[in-house]
């Protein structure tokens, strides 16, 4: 692997029903890059992410990281009775970290819905919530499954500085999106 890398993977392939997503498919991943992964629904993107995230078998190839990721699907992953603190508190004594989720839940507009049941969160707020996780842990590489959904356009520009902070300080990003970047992209691929 690349010293230069976080993820090189070489010569994937997924194979869905009698459908070859892709094939022969090389991705990597450099410190401070953003990587956006485009294409049409159903083209493979989320299967891609969740090859690299290690949670799906590639059919062919090989996936090696040089270093901890955080993987944010499209569904949040907050029960109906969790709260935005009991989610975040949640994940921090998980993950053994030394952050305050009251204050990431606050950084990430949540003060006012601190203390209300995932089932009646916004679908923002449910998203904001999750984002927060990624603050929770400094994991090298975020791999994040549209990640703007949902959110209001103050939303966009937060988690836009998320990402733009969290390349400048060495880490890098590979982002499945629809539309517009909300973020300069280092590179597009797509499927
Ligand atoms: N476990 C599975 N069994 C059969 N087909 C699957 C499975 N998982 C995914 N697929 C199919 O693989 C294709 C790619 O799905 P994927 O979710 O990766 O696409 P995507 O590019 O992320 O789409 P979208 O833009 O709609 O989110 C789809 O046609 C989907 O139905």
């Amino acid at each position: 692997m690349s010293s230069n890398a976080l993820i090189t993977a070489t010569g994937l392939g997924a194979i869905r029903g009698e459908r070859v997503l892709f094939s022969a498919l090389d991705v990597s991943l450099g410190f401070n890059e953003k990587l956006v992964l485009r294409g049409p629904n159903g083209s493979g993107k989320s299967t891609l992410l969740r090859i690299l995230a290690g949670l799906t078998r590639p059919d062919a190839g090989t996936v090696e990281t040089a270093g901890t990721h955080h993987w944010l699907g499209h569904r949040n992953g907050i029960k109906s009775h969790e709260t935005p603190r009991q989610h975040l508190s949640h994940w921090a004594r998980a993950w053994g970290s030394d952050a305050d989720p009251e204050a990431i839940a606050s950084q990430m507009g949540l003060a006012r819905p601190m203390d209300v049941a995932g089932r009646l969160l916004s679908a923002g707020q449910k998203r904001r919530t999750a984002l927060g996780r990624l603050l929770l842990v400094d994991r090298p590489i975020w791999l994040l499954d549209e990640p703007f959904t949902a959110l209001d356009s103050d939303g966009r520009a937060m988690l836009t500085r998320m990402i733009d902070d969290h390349c400048q300080s060495g880490g890098g990003v590979i982002a499945a999106l629809h539309g517009d970047a909300p973020f300069e992209a280092s590179r597009e691929l797509t499927l």
